[in-house]
């Protein structure tokens, strides 16, 4: 009975081989042996995914079409997934996404595509000093942040050359959380590291903020990966443009290397004013269409002036929705 069974498994796969007299889903559907991976990194065409402990490229099946995979994609693999060199696997499904980190090419191309998948926390990381911070990137980090559902942190790096307490000062209204460091002391890197611990954290930052300086305290592995080839994500960190994702001890923490702006086009502003739930009784009373500016009827002025609102919070969003309008 047994061999018979095999014989059969055999002949199902001569006659597939000879060209498919048969079609190839019959008694084998919805790829039930497909096994599931994420996707560590995206290269021409080439998927980077992590299957259990092994690390296997693939390649997209034709039958999901222009469909995009992005890093952190959950995807469905079959074929080949040995990992060994020059193997391919193929992914022939995405699972559901939790979270879609989106950007516009610029604010006036309204076309958007997803560059990180099922992350659940920004770090926006922006340094004190050298090169000094620049709050209206930060400002579209956040609106980005809460576009795509993530939580954001700020986190403030080289406290060594300027004191935080302008920046957090000027952040605090936003009710965001903040975690200082420097390079010459660990406490700030290990509040980091708790705040990451369990989650998906996407990391953006412009360039010579001190991104790399932190990923590498962080995952010593991909320190190691630089000019040669990551046993995780099959490439060297400093060749890649697009994002990466590195394993934690307990979580993800994806690079962003490309990503030093956000287009926010595709952003509705009540996507923004959500993000004040304190000031929603007092939008409720502006004209329909507000732009919530101050040269407009906005109620919010009205309710400023009587301090039922907090001014530093009217302020607050008003720069975001300023920001989301793209003045960089
Ligand atoms: N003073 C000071 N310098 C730092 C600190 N962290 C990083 N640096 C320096 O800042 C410079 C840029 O750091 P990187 O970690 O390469 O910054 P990055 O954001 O990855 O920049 P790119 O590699 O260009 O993307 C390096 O010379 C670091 O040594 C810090 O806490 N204090
Ligand atoms: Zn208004």
């Amino acid at each position: 009975m047994r061999r018979r069974s095999r014989d059969l498994d055999e002949d199902d796969v001569r006659v597939r081989a000879r060209g498919g007299s048969r079609p190839r889903t019959r008694n084998r559907p919805e790829h039930a042996d497909a096994r599931i991976g994420m996707v560590t990194a995206v290269n021409r065409g080439r998927y980077q995914c992590l299957v259990g402990d092994r690390a296997v490229t693939a390649m997209k099946a034709r039958e999901l079409g222009r469909g995009s995979i992005v890093v952190g994609d959950r995807v469905a693999l079959v074929g080949d997934l040995s990992g060994e060199p020059d193997t391919l696997a193929r992914v022939v499904r995405v699972e559901k996404r939790s979270s879609a980190l989106r950007r516009t090419a610029d604010d006036t191309d309204p076309s958007e595509r997803v560059i990180v998948a099922n992350a659940d926390q920004m770090v926006i990381v922006a340094a004190l000093a050298d090169p000094a911070p620049q709050p209206r990137l930060i400002d579209r980090c956040l609106v980005a942040a809460y576009d795509a559902g993530l939580l954001p942190l700020l986190c403030l790096t080289k406290a060594d050359l300027t004191s935080p307490a302008d920046m957090t000062r000027h952040y605090a209204p936003l009710g965001l959380d903040i975690v200082v460091t420097r390079c010459d002391e660990a406490s700030g890197r290990e509040e980091l590291y708790e705040r990451l611990r369990g989650r998906c954290s996407v990391l953006v930052g412009s360039s010579g903020v001190g991104k790399s300086t932190l990923v590498n305290g962080l995952v010593p592995e991909a320190d190691r990966a630089v000019g040669t080839v990551n046993p995780v994500t099959g490439r060297g960190r400093h060749v890649s443009s697009s994002a990466i994702a590195l394993p934690l001890r307990e979580g993800w923490l994806i690079d962003t290397p490309g990503v030093r702006s956000f287009g926010l086009a595709h952003v509705a502003p009540e996507t923004i004013t959500a993000a004040f739930p304190d000031l929603e009784v007092a939008i409720e009373e502006c004209p329909p269409g507000c732009a919530h500016s101050a040269d407009t009827e906005c109620a919010l002025d009205t309710w400023r002036a009587t301090g039922r609102v907090d001014a530093a919070r009217v302020d607050s969003l008003r720069r975001l929705l300023a920001s989301r309008a793209g003045e960089e």
